[in-house]
């Protein structure tokens, strides 16, 4: 599933961020805990250096807390990366970035001190919700549609800590379609563009390997079968999501998984692992080669071609 952004937002952003980021002590990166991998910006690790980062695991409670556990040990293995999870709606647990803060970096604490931090992360992960339990008051608007975060903000907090706001909107990775159909199936990208038959055959087809119980139990199935387009037409039968001449409304169905997945109804569920990822990264690697090796033998061909007139 493609998801679009635009190429002049995305060089605004950057540029603008480029700006700040030198004056920046920490970084906070706002992931969602159920796509770790996919909800991260690219551009994050290329601007913030060695700049320490938080990794927040934002809506750990809709995530799988044992893939939680193995996604953060894998990316603290990354220089300066520290993670946490967080349910935002527990105010308790956003002290702990302050508190993680003060320690990454402490020869900014105490006295007229400031630990200048920016927030950042895609659209609809929680990071207003994060900026306004972190403040103690209103100062993000918060919505469950993505994209409601728009012009960039400067909070003060109780603890010697100054919190921006990112300039921009940030992109999620866009570069494989694993990446959009992850992203639909959590929310981070707007509901108009998504097909729900084939979000739903997607999901489908990871969850019957991943968590075939949980599918089972819910859907009531005496026997779980083997492919997503069987499951969903077994499970949407079950739901009574029929049309006329008895065939089975996919569509339909598929929006009732995807609605359950996002509200948690099939308990906590993370889409994606850092074997996964690593599958993933490799055959972007290989595509990213052919496609540079294409490009350069195009040239060449140029080049002869100049050379022979
Ligand atoms: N279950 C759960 N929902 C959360 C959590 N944090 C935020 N949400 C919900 O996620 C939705 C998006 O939250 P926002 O804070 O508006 O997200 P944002 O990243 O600021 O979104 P933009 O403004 O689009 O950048 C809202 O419906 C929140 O109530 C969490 O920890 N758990």
């Amino acid at each position: 599933m493609a998801i679009q952004w635009f190429p002049g937002h995305m060089n605004k952003a950057r540029r603008e961020i480029k700006e700040v980021m030198p004056q920046m002590d920490v970084i906070i990166e706002v992931l969602d805990a159920r796509v770790p991998y996919s909800s991260e910006n690219p551009m994050v690790a290329q601007l913030r250096r060695d700049k320490p980062v938080i990794k927040v695991f934002n809506k750990a409670d809709l995530a799988d807390p044992l893939l939680t556990e193995q996604w953060m040990a894998y990316l603290e293995q990354q220089r300066g990366v520290k993670t946490l999870a967080l349910d935002t709606d527990k105010a308790g647990h956003v002290h702990k970035i302050s508190e993680l803060c003060k320690k990454l970096v402490p020869n900014k604490v105490g006295n007229d001190k400031q630990i200048k931090a920016m927030i950042m992360g895609i659209p609809n992960v929680g990071k207003s919700t994060l900026i306004n339990t972190m403040a103690k008051r209103i100062v993000a608007k918060t919505g469950n549609e993505p994209a409601v975060t728009k012009a960039q903000q400067r909070i003060k907090l109780e603890e010697g800590i100054m919190l921006y706001d990112t300039p921009g909107m940030l992109w999620p990775k866009l570069e494989n379609e694993h990446y959009g159909f992850r992203l639909a199936a959590i929310a981070a990208v707007r509901d108009t563009v998504v097909d729900y038959s084939e979000l739903g055959s997607y999901v489908s087809e990871y969850l019957l390997a991943a968590y075939p119980e949980r599918l089972e139990e819910r859907y009531k199935l005496d026997e779980l079968p083997q492919t997503d387009w069987e499951f969903m037409e077994a499970a949407g039968k079950k739901r009574g999501c029929v049309r006329g001449g008895g065939r089975v409304d996919l569509e339909r169905f598929g929006a009732i998984l995807i609605n359950e997945l996002r509200d948690g109804t099939l308990g906590g569920i993370t889409l994606e692992t850092p074997a996964m990822m690593e599958v993933e990264e490799a055959e972007l690697q290989k595509k990213r080669e052919r496609e540079e090796a294409a490009k350069q033998a195009k040239e060449e061909e140029k080049a002869n071609r100049r050379k022979r007139r």
